[in-house]
């Protein structure tokens, strides 16, 4: 295939810059301890300095890959599927999360919201980011909020983002993982005050897994 064929199924979403997938163990948020297959998608200009995945920023070290044949290989090892990234929704998510839920599989993301929304999503996990803010429909679809605790100032960075969702939103603080022991005592204290907001924490790499 040439390569202006293969930007032009990229455009369409019928190939994705895949950078990895793995079957593991959910470790974060709402869905947390289950078993599901994750496709991480190359490609992010949000920019955040602590981003753990920053490997995946670059979307041309990523080869675009087909949709079906991700698709059925995550198919064949589990039944919930995690799109995330890079930036998932840099990408047109219909003919993947159409893949998906013709296969009998569920379809969740995780996402900044920071790009128009595509994709039929079975949950929606939004972590927006203050370099590059959520879309109006991003925070309309947001099944959980979740927002990365860096420093004190991203409690109120946290309820103004709460305000944006809507009413059934499950709210979640994860701290950031390299300030962890800083940021976690005064998250418990701030969910002791404030018990609309729950505690996620990135449980994989306390597991050890991907
Ligand atoms: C790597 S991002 C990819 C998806 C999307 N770009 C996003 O930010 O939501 C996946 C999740 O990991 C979170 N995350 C990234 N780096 C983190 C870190 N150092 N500590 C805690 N959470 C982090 C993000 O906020 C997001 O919820
Ligand atoms: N186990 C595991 N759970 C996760 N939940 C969200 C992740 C992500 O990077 O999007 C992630 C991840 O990278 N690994
Ligand atoms: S938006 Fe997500 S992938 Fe992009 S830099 Fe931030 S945490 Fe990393
Ligand atoms: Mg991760």
């Amino acid at each position: 295939m040439t390569k202006k064929e293969q930007e032009k199924l990229v455009s369409t979403g019928e190939m994705l810059p895949l950078m990895e997938e793995f079957y593991t163990i959910q470790g974060e948020g709402f869905y947390k301890g289950i078993a599901a297959y994750f496709i991480r998608i190359g490609g992010c200009d949000v920019g955040c300095h602590w981003c753990d995945v920053k490997e995946s920023w670059d979307a041309e070290k990523h080869p675009p890959s087909l949709t079906s044949s991700i698709v059925k290989k995550a198919l064949d090892n589990s039944k919930t599927v995690v799109v995330t990234g890079g930036e998932p929704l840099m990408w047109n998510m219909n003919p993947i999360t159409e893949a998906i839920k013709q296969g009998g599989g569920n379809t969740h993301i995780e996402t900044s919201g920071a790009y128009e929304v595509t994709g039929v999503w079975d949950w929606f996990c939004l972590s927006p980011k203050k370099n590059k803010l959520p879309t109006l429909e991003a925070y309309k679809r947001a099944n959980e909020l979740k927002v990365i605790v860096y420093n004190k100032h991203d409690f109120k960075f946290a309820e103004e983002q709460a305000a944006q969702v809507g009413e059934d939103c499950i709210l979640y603080l994860q701290p950031e993982w390299s300030v962890r022991d800083k940021m976690i005592p005064l998250m418990v204290d701030y969910v002791m005050q404030n018990p609309k907001w729950k505690i996620s924490l990135q449980t994989h790499k306390y597991l050890n897994i991907p």
